[in-house]
């Protein structure tokens, strides 16, 4: 049995299952709108797992769903070296999301990483403590930041309504996802030039921990050949 995991709720779940019916994998929830089971026609001996698009990630590094679809973002923070566990199969062109570092807008001097590191490092001379970025992508950022040389800060970590930190003066910068960038831009924050930390989207990633048996390769098989044609 092939078990593909999908989100069962949130942004991702409705246009997963819409770009899987646009190429003959009728996929939907069964029982009530609570009730986190699926059903997928168009494929035989495959089952549908709904999960928590945060979650997709651990149980495709543990080899409990032979697929899963999820946001490229969440696999590359939640899993230390993803390739060597997960495969991407597909980017599937929806649930755009870009992390970015992120400014108070009044921080005139601050446009560029380099700009972040002098800044980073005039605060702990001032302050005595280093500079803070709340955010939930802690190895995301941390390896960003060792690639472009910045040193001079700590993250403090922010589940939820990270954008608030900065004026709750709970950090001093932020990394965070954006799409329309409304957010930043009520919370009077700027992006830093120079790219997104990382481009997220939505994504089938296969297994490679998961047992893949004469039967789930078969599957496989014919699941490609769909997303083919
Ligand atoms: N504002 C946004 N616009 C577009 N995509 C976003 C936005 N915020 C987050 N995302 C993306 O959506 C994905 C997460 O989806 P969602 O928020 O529905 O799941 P979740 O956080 O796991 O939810 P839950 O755990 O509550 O089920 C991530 O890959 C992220 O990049
Ligand atoms: O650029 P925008 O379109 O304004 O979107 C960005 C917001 O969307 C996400 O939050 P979400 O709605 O998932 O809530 P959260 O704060 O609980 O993460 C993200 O964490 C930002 O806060």
């Amino acid at each position: 049995m092939l078990k593909i995991g999908v989100p069962s709720k949130g942004r991702l779940m409705q246009k997963t299952f819409d770009w899987f019916s646009a190429r003959g994998l009728t996929m939907s929830k069964a029982g009530t709108e609570r009730e986190y089971s699926g059903r997928i026609d168009g494929i035989e001996d495959a089952s549908l797992v709904l999960l928590s698009a945060s979650e997709i990630p651990r149980e495709l590094a543990a080899g409990r769903i032979h697929l899963g679809v999820t946001g490229s973002d969440l696999v590359r923070e939640t899993l230390a070296h993803w390739e060597d566990r997960v495969e991407e199969l597909a980017l599937m062109g929806f649930g755009h999301a870009d992390l970015v570092i992120a400014v108070p807008s009044f921080w005139v001097d601050v446009e560029t990483l380099d700009d972040l590191d002098a800044a980073a490092a005039a605060f702990r001379r001032r302050h005595g403590h280093r500079l803070r970025i709340a955010t939930k992508y802690h190895r995301l950022v941390r390896d960003y930041l060792s690639q472009h040389g910045v040193a001079d800060y700590v993250l403090v970590d922010s589940q939820g309504a990270t954008e608030g930190t900065v004026r709750n003066e709970t950090a001093e910068a932020v990394a965070d996802i954006t799409s329309t960038g409304e957010t930043l831009r009520a919370n009077h924050l700027k992006i830093l030039s120079g790219g997104p930390v990382h481009a997220s989207q939505a994504t089938l990633f296969r297994s490679r921990t998961a047992c893949w048996s004469p039967e789930a390769k078969a599957n496989l098989k014919a699941i490609r050949e769909r997303l083919k044609a």
